[in-house]
Order: structure tokens, then sequence, then C-alpha cells
């Protein structure tokens, strides 16, 4: 998709919109602008002006007009914006008559980023996390995407590499001028770099197995006998009727899930089928299915109730007596509810919330976010294993010449210079 040319396309989102931003990137962003009756922009001045149809010379809209002269712009190429007002016909107009000029063409999905990431504006992994970030829709995904896209992970990437290419340069040097007698032995010096090199990316390579969790969400079950309130329970903390409630026993029949955001995490909740022995057919299918997503659960949570039979769940991480409106509070449950008490449903929806931030909190924190770094970074991790389960210097610098090149794979390029660069900077060889 690496093509050429000056690309257009409509930045903001689907109009009508109060204001839509029209993107110009590329060598003829200013004759763009020309075309459009909007002369002497100066770079970094928004100014306010008329647009001119380039095809029937017709005003089309008032715009306030942005110019970022290359290199200095998001691309790293000359930019061209256009705030418009955000109605279908207007944007339509713009995007269609800027095509019909010289060098212009509507750009593919994402070719903004990528000419950054060409043009050195950014790094792969900055540019995912900004996908990430545009992509967030709960508040942990955008805290996650905004550390990334500020640049989490590639300076963390930018300093592996830096250790990694200093043993592979010690390597190197002592491989081509042992010889001359002043390297010495590098064998203990490249592992002392290596060893712990191995177990930061370990710790971020195991992070990242929980990354997807965020997006997947933090998945509550409801289990107790029938009638126990689950249901009820259910729609109050989604505060509406997700899920029907009645005073027979074996209502729910299927499970029944709503997703929430809980302070800023996505949740899962799911009703469940009242657990009772000795029935049959459908309400058996429910019970089997209850026991499904149980299994499945984050968090299972035991509800039972004054007028219902507790079932002694060995699994539940948090039991609580609902309905405490009836009866005395028993001795054994965490929390005691009642529809008649919004406190005590506020209080339930922060222990779950709590159970989330727990649970979420790693993959909150993850820096590798995707299969294709975890996939990278699995064979940087696998060359410096391989290079430090040997004594040869020849299959260590081998070793690390594959890691070397993952690494290349989740930064941008690993040049050869790089590597001389280091073992002429250190050694002074050239002296
Ligand atoms: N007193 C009192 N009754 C409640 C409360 N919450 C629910 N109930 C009643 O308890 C009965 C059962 O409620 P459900 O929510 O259907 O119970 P369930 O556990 O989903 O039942 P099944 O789906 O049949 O397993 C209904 O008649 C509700 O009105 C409460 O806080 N106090
Ligand atoms: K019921
Ligand atoms: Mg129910």
């Amino acid at each position: 998709m690496i093509g050429s040319g000056t690309i257009v396309a409509l930045s903001s989102g689907p109009p009508p919109s109060a204001v839509a931003v029209i993107r110009v990137s590329g060598p003829e962003a200013c004759a763009v602008a020309t075309a459009f009756g909007v002369k002497t922009l100066l770079p970094r001045q928004a100014v306010l002006r008329g647009l001119t149809s380039p095809v029937d010379g017709s005003l089309i809209d008032r715009a306030l007009c942005l110019y970022f002269a290359a290199p200095g712009s998001a691309t790293g190429e000359d930019v061209l914006e256009l705030h418009l007002h955000g109605g279908v016909a207007v944007v339509e107009r713009v995007l269609a008559d800027a095509v019909t000029l010289s060098g212009v063409r509507a750009a593919e999905a994402g070719e903004f980023t990528l000419r950054a990431v060409l043009n050195g504006k950014m790094g792969l992994a900055d540019a995912e996390a900004l996908a990430d970030l545009i992509e967030a829709r709960t508040e942990a995904e955008r805290r996650r995407a905004v550390r990334l896209a500020d640049g989490a992970l590639s300076r963390r990437l930018a300093d592996w590499r830096e250790r990694l290419i200093g043993a592979l340069a010690l390597c190197e040097a002592h491989l081509d001028f042992a010889d001359d007698g002043d390297v010495g032995s590098a064998q203990p010096e490249i592992d002392a770099v290596l060893e712990p090199l191995r177990s930061e990316i370990e710790v971020v390579l195991a992070g990242s197995i929980d990354a997807e969790r965020l997006t997947d969400g933090f998945h509550v079950a409801l289990v107790g006998p029938p009638n126990a309130g689950k249901s009820s329970l259910l729609n109050a903390l989604c505060e509406r009727d997700a899920a029907i409630v009645s005073p027979e026993a074996g209502t729910t029949r299927d499970v029944v899930s709503v997703t929430l955001d809980l302070d800023g995490y996505r949740v899962t909740l799911s009703d469940t089928a009242g657990v009772r022995d000795g029935v049959v057919g459908v309400e058996a299918a429910g019970i089997a299915r209850t026991e499904a997503a149980r299994r499945a659960a984050d968090l299972v949570i035991e509800v039972t109730s004054p007028d219902t039979r507790p079932l002694d769940l060995p699994d539940a991480d948090l039991r609580i007596l609902h309905k405490k409106d009836m009866a005395a509070v028993a001795a054994t449950a965490d929390l005691a509810t009642s529809l008649a008490d919004p406190v005590s449903i506020a209080d339930l929806r922060e222990h779950i919330a709590a159970h989330a931030r727990a649970g979420l909190s790693r993959a909150e924190n993850a820096l590798i976010t995707r299969t294709r770094q975890r996939s990278a970074l699995t064979d940087v991790r696998d060359g410096i294993a391989e290079a430090l389960a040997t004594d040869a210097l020849e299959l260590k610098a081998e070793g690390l010449r594959l890691a070397c090149a993952a690494m290349a794979r989740m930064t941008g390029e690993i040049g050869i210079e790089d590597v001389l660069d280091d073992v002429f900077g250190r050694f002074c060889i050239g002296k």
C-alpha cells in the first residue's frame, strides 16, 4: 500500500457533524489550497477563507484553513487542513473536487499514519498505539493506549535494541579483531548484558498474554438457587429490564449477559438459571449452561436469600445475601443487598468494579497489545536464549543476529551500520 502522490481524506467522524476536517498530505498540498481559492497561506497560521470550487468556481463553504510545511507536520509532508461545516454535501463536494486536481487522489485507510512512519515521524509501535487509542471504548483502554501512544513501548524497545546491538557489537568485535589482543574475553561481559535483557523481555511477554482481556472485558456470573433474586440484581446493576423477573422458581432458563462500563472497565454480567436438583428438560439444560458460565467467569457471585436454600458453591468469590429486607443478615455473607436499598446495590457495583480493576490491571499495564508484536518479541527472546545457551562466539553472534532481525520487525530496520558504529565507537578500532 506504499503509494505516492498527494492524498486527501475526511479525518473527522462521518457527517453530518458540527465541524468536518479534511486533510491533504503530499507535495501538492499548497496547490490544492490555491485551487480552492485559498492563497498566501503561512505555515501554522489558521485563516478563515471562502472555499471556491476548482471545477466551476462556485463558493462551497467558508473554512478554517491550516497549512503545515514539510517536514514539520504530522506526516512529515506538506499538509493542508480544511475545517469545514460538517454537512454531507459540503464534505462530498470538497473531496470530489480535490481529486480532480492533478497528482491528488483519495487516501487509503491508514495512509496518513503510514506516511508518518515512513518519514520517521513515529515508530511502528507508536502507530499501532495510535490505532488502539482511536479504537478505545473504555477509560481503561484509553489509558493504556495513550500511555503506549506516548511512547511507553517504543522507548522500551529503543533501550532493548541499544543493549542488543551493544552485545552483538561485543561479539563481532571479539570475532573479527580477537587477534589484536585488546578486546579480551568477551563472553562474561556479553552474558551480563543478555541475562537481564532476557528477564525484562520475559516479564513484558508474560503481561502480553492478558492484553486482550481489557477489550474482552471482565466476566462475572451471578449464580444461586432459584428465586434468590439473580435476575432482579442483574436488572438493578444495569438499570434496565434485561432479564425476566417473577415469583416463579425457574424463571430464567438461559444465560442472559449484559455488558457494562464499570469505572472505566468493560464488565460482562451473566444472569444464570437457578440451580436445583431433580429437574429435567429445558430447566436442566439451563442449569448445564449455568455451569459453563460459572466456569468461564473471572468472578463468581453466589446469590442467596432468606427464602431460598444456599448452594454453598466451592468456587464462589463473593457471597451475597439478597432480599435483606426480609430477615436478619446471615453472618456468612460478604454483602447484604435489597432492591429496597439502592445504597446496597451501589455497594455491590463497587465490589464488582474493584474485582474488575484488580483482574484487569495487568492487562491495562501491558506494553504488548498485538499478536504481531508478541510474535516478534518472542523471536527476540528466543534469539537471546540461543545466544546465552552457547559458549561459542560464532553461535552467540548468530543468536543475536536473529534477535536483532526480530527486533527490526518491531521497530523498523536495524542496519549493519548500527552494529559497526557501535564497534568502532566502543573500541576505537579506527585509531
Ligand atoms: N423482598 C424482596 N424480594 C425481592 C428482592 N429482589 C427480588 N425479589 C423477588 O424475588 C422473586 C424472584 O426474583 P428473580 O429475580 O426472578 O429471582 P431469580 O434468582 O432470577 O430466579 P430464577 O430465575 O427463577 O432462578 C421475585 O418475585 C422478585 O420480585 C428484594 O430485594 N426483596
Ligand atoms: K424467579
Ligand atoms: Mg432469574
